[in-house]
């Protein structure tokens, strides 16, 4: 399924180009796509972050990611309209084997995910760190931390000090959210679209789609972060 998916975003970009070749109109109108991959333990929540994003709620259950699931959300930003392609990929080892050289194929960002009522969930992100350098990516890729499920209060276990220090360490932004916690709902959106608002001034256009049917789609979220951290 990722290979498919990969192989349609890619002929997606010379279809566009060979169709307004050859009939003679203006090129369609291209959005950027940028694939974000979300990793971290299982459990954490990266398909409810991902869901409260794309979906703008937090989903009504779920159940273990098997391989990697896509959503993905088109935004628009300084006028530009970009689809922001999230990868949801699964915790369990026993449900990534087959898929993981797929995540890692043309990233153009990195969300690592660890819940924050759960240490030995922190303790794992040296690990996830690790599959990404084994994976080749490219070390200016733009990377994220994001303790979830801060709505927990009492039983948070992650200090916010020991968090930044780790993000600090390693040269990443630390978000504490909680994709569940309505109130935080802008907190979720705001850290994705920091990330977009990251890529979009710092990336070449790598794959683009024409409008669907002809029909210039309406943005769905307005940037609500302009920094960076
Ligand atoms: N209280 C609270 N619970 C959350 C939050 N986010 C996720 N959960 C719960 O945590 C559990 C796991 O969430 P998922 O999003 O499925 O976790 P995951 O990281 O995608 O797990 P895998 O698919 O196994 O890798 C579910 O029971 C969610 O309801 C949150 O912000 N707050």
């Amino acid at each position: 399924m990722a290979a498919e998916m990969e192989s349609s975003l890619e002929t997606s970009f010379s279809s566009s180009c060979v169709v307004s070749g050859a009939s003679g109109l203006l090129p369609p109108a291209r959005s950027r796509i940028f694939k974000i991959i979300v990793i971290g333990d299982s459990n954490v929540g990266k398909t409810c972050l991902t869901y409260r994003f794309c979906a703008g709620r937090f989903p009504d259950r779920t159940e273990a990611t098997i391989g990697v699931d896509f959503r993905e959300r088109a935004v628009e930003i300084d006028g530009e309209r970009i689809k922001i392609q999230l990868w949801d990929t699964a915790g369990q080892e026993r449900f990534r084997k087959s898929m993981v050289q797929h995540y890692y194929r043309n990233v153009h960002a990195v969300v690592f995910v660890y819940d924050m009522t759960n240490m030995a969930s922190f303790h794992s992100l040296p690990l996830w760190i690790e599959e990404c350098k084994q994976h080749l990516l490219a070390s200016d890729i733009p990377r994220i931390l994001v303790g979830n499920k801060c709505d927990l209060g009492s039983a948070i276990q992650v200090p916010t000090d020991l968090a930044q220090k780790f993000a600090d360490t390693h040269s990443m932004p630390l978000f504490e959210t909680s994709a569940k916690n309505p109130n935080d709902n802008d907190h979720v959106e705001a850290i994705f679209m920091t990330l977009a608002h990251k890529l979009k001034s710092h990336k070449p256009l790598m794959l683009s789609q024409p409008p669907e049917n002809g029909v210039v789609l309406k943005p769905e979220a307005k940037p609500s972060v302009t920094c960076w951290c």
